[in-house]
């Protein structure tokens, strides 16, 4: 008889926005269709994947997409799973984690983290951090950049369906007659938008002139279906982008993108976003570096996008080559549900 699926709990509590849950859930997928585990998926807000998913029922405890449960978050959930995930230093329900210290078999316990660039993560990466009342063990799991990391989430076949939409003027023109219907002037520049409230996105529209195709979800198109995001990025000469999820799907788009870093408390992110644009600018002459920072700096300042974006416009073709050699470097990397299964199967000898 063949073994079991593996059973494996993924939390998640909303801290804001999209990402948690983004990232939560792409996990989520990918491990029960690309690496055959039994995963349940708790969430404190079912409706913020709705928003992702609109297929799903945002009142709903429990449901099953694309092979994942989704249950709603409970506190006195005890029914434990083999791997336990907690997102983003989530903690799972107390019941829960009493219930997994009385356990024989202890659950292997993974924290996963956000992202970044910096040099720390690496010696962060998989450590152990034992529980200070019970007996157990959490072990940190950061995604990252360098093989030194848990790497990124990417569907096993992502970029062949993207090189596929990319290649194929069909695909695309359908695309943007479902999306504006109709498709953009040729040689218009194609420019996606998804910002934090009060970015600068009129002096953007005024920078880029009236023949740009700008499209902003949730302004003039509406809030995408996660999975058709993804085809916009890839269907977009520029992204500007944010977070942490959307930033990872427009790297994979290999396409040049803009960071509008997630800000945080005395300007901790301009140092998060210096450790990735020092990365990515090693791909680039030190003039495309200069105007790319430049631009990078303004759209998160908020000021001077104008000038920044006439100092970049002249560079987009090789940035472009760039950001397609960066997407196909980091897909020769880890990629990070599979290193998480490898990791959590290590973990038990
Ligand atoms: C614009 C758009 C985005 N999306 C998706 C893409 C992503 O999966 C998701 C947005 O998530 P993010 O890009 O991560 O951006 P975000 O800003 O929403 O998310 C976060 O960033 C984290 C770093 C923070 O810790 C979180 O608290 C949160 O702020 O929404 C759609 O599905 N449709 C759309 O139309």
């Amino acid at each position: 008889m063949a073994n079991a699926a593996e059973r494996w709990d993924v939390f998640c509590k909303v801290v804001d926005n999209y990402g948690d849950v983004a990232v939560s859930w792409r996990l989520a997928r990918l491990l029960a269709r690309e690496h055959g585990k039994r995963v349940r998926l708790w969430l404190d807000r079912v409706d913020v994947l709705a928003k992702l998913r609109p297929e799903l029922d945002a009142a709903s405890y429990l449901q099953v997409l694309e092979g994942v449960e989704i249950a709603r978050w409970r506190d006195d959930a005890t029914d434990i799973a083999e791997v336990v995930v907690e997102t983003f230093g989530c903690d799972p329900p107390e019941a829960y984690v009493l219930a997994m210290a009385a356990s024989e078999t202890k659950p292997r316990w993974i924290n996963l983290e956000y992202l970044s660039a910096e040099d720390w993560v690496e010696g962060s990466h998989r450590l152990p951090s034992p529980n200070p009342r019970l007996p157990l063990v959490k072990h940190y799991f950061f995604p990252g950049f360098t093989p030194r990391t848990g790497g990124l989430l990417r569907e096993h076949d992502l970029l062949t369906r993207r090189d596929a939409f990319q290649s194929s003027e069909d695909a695309q023109a359908q695309f943007w007659r479902d999306l504006r219907g109709e498709v953009p002037r040729p040689g218009a520049l194609k420019v996606s938008v998804f910002a934090y409230p009060g970015a600068a996105i009129e002096a953007l529209r005024a920078a880029l002139g009236p023949d740009a195709c700008l499209v902003v979800p949730g302004e003039n198109v509406p809030f995408l279906p996660q999975d058709r995001y993804d085809e916009l990025l890839w269907a977009c000469d520029l992204n500007f982008v944010r977070g942490e999820d959307s930033f990872v799907r427009a790297q994979w788009a290999g396409r040049p993108f803009v960071w509008q870093i997630y800000p945080q408390d005395e300007g901790a992110h301009w140092v998060k976003l210096s450790a990735f644009l020092a990365r990515f600018s090693a791909g680039l002459s030190r003039d495309d570096a200069a105007a790319l920072t430049a631009l990078w700096e303004a759209w998160n300042k908020g000021e001077g996008v104008g000038p920044a974006w006439a100092g970049f416009a002249g560079r987009r073709a090789t940035v472009r080559e760039a950001s397609q050699a960066w997407a196909q470097r980091l897909a020769g990397q880890g990629e990070l549900a599979f290193e998480l299964a490898k990791f959590t199967s290590k973990l038990l000898k």
